[in-house]
């Protein structure tokens, strides 16, 4: 059977008009894998309390980092794909989970060059119900609908792999100042009940399910262990709270706040969930985060990029796509 490969990221609205970046959440928040609440309760929630007011405050950030070619996330991303397929000789597509370029063209891009054997690569390091697996649920379902005399597979997290783990460690190498007091790791968050479903799956069903909070730390772990970190050089935290719910901690907005009167002034921060970088790196950290630090009494603030479109992660990704394509 012929192969071929989609990637898959998160997605972006289509412009920064507050009406489109509504329909982008409503998507993105109506899809049960990330508000995990009985429909009735997330519809309620999301168009009674949520749809109103943040399009407006979240079309204000986008229009911060907005570029002439669109949103940072899909324009990378693009790119990524582009210097991936320069390296296959199989046919190389880009979805997003919400909004556009859809799994379901994404998918069908690759059924019309002739692919019927797909590896899905969902771009998150670490996986959870609200990335990775609703990656997968989505893949399934347009195979269920409208392709079903396909083979699909789907990529492994890859967060304490050791090609991953390389190329994250010398991205930061690059970028960390001579004299920092602390390197922060700040990872995407997600409540606590998310993690909680997955300590009761793994104890129900003894597969060694890990948790998405220590999948994480051992990114972490690992990458100080590669660049020699004494343990007092590094912290871990999680961003882009949402809602009143309990997430996971501890927080990077709290933690950006309390740092400075801790004697930690000068602060490298990197984003290890994301391989590209987003609205929640570039305008969460990167803008709204330094002004808090330095606000709290911080004296500098080095932002570490994502691994975007470095030829040495097109490389490790290349590496893996073969190693399926040959296998
Ligand atoms: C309940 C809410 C959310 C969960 C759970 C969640 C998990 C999660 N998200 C990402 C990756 C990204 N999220 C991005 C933006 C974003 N995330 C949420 C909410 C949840 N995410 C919202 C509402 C938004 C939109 C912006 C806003 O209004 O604040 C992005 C950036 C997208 C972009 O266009 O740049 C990414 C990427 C992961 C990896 C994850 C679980 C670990
Ligand atoms: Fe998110
Ligand atoms: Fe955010």
């Amino acid at each position: 059977m012929s192969k071929g490969i989609l990637l898959v990221n998160l997605g972006s609205p289509d412009s920064t008009k507050v009406e489109d970046v509504r329909t982008y959440l409503r998507e993105f928040l109506m899809d049960k894998k990330v508000l995990d609440s009985p429909w009735i309760i997330r519809k309620t929630v999301v168009e009674l309390f949520i749809l109103p007011k943040r399009p407006i405050k979240s079309a204000e950030a986008y229009r911060k980092i907005w570029t002439k070619d669109g949103s940072p996330l899909i324009v990378i991303s693009k790119i990524l794909r582009e210097m991936v397929q320069k390296q296959m000789d199989i046919p190389v597509s880009l979805a997003m989970r919400y909004k556009n370029p859809s799994i379901e063209v994404g998918l069908q891009e690759l059924y019309d060059k002739g692919v019927r054997d797909i590896l899905v690569v969902p771009l998150y390091p670490q996986y959870t119900m609200s990335s990775t697996e609703t990656v997968a649920d989505k893949v399934l379902e347009i195979q269920n609908k409208k392709f079903k005399d396909t083979e699909i597979n789907f990529l492994k997290a890859f967060y304490n792999h050791p090609d991953y783990i390389k190329v994250l460690a010398e991205s930061i190498k690059e970028k960390l100042p001579e004299n920092y007091d602390k390197l922060l790791f700040s990872y995407h968050g997600i409540p606590e009940r998310h993690d909680n479903k997955a300590i009761g799956a793994a104890k129900r069903t003894k597969l060694p399910i890990e948790t998405y909070r220590n999948q994480c730390f051992e990114t972490t772990k690992l990458v100080a262990a590669y660049l020699e970190l004494p343990e007092d050089k590094y912290y871990t935290s999680f961003q882009s709270r949402l809602g009143r719910d309990p997430w996971i901690k501890p927080y990077t907005d709290h933690i950006l706040e309390e740092f400075p009167e801790q004697g930690v002034k000068n602060l490298a921060i990197c984003t290890p969930a994301f391989v590209s970088d987003c609205l929640e790196t570039l305008e969460e950290i990167s803008m709204e985060g330094r002004e808090e630090f330095l606000k709290a009494g911080g004296e500098s603030f080095t932002y570490i990029p994502c691994l975007n479109d470095r030829q040495d992660w097109v490389d490790v990704l290349v590496k893996w796509l073969k190693g399926w394509q040959n296998n």
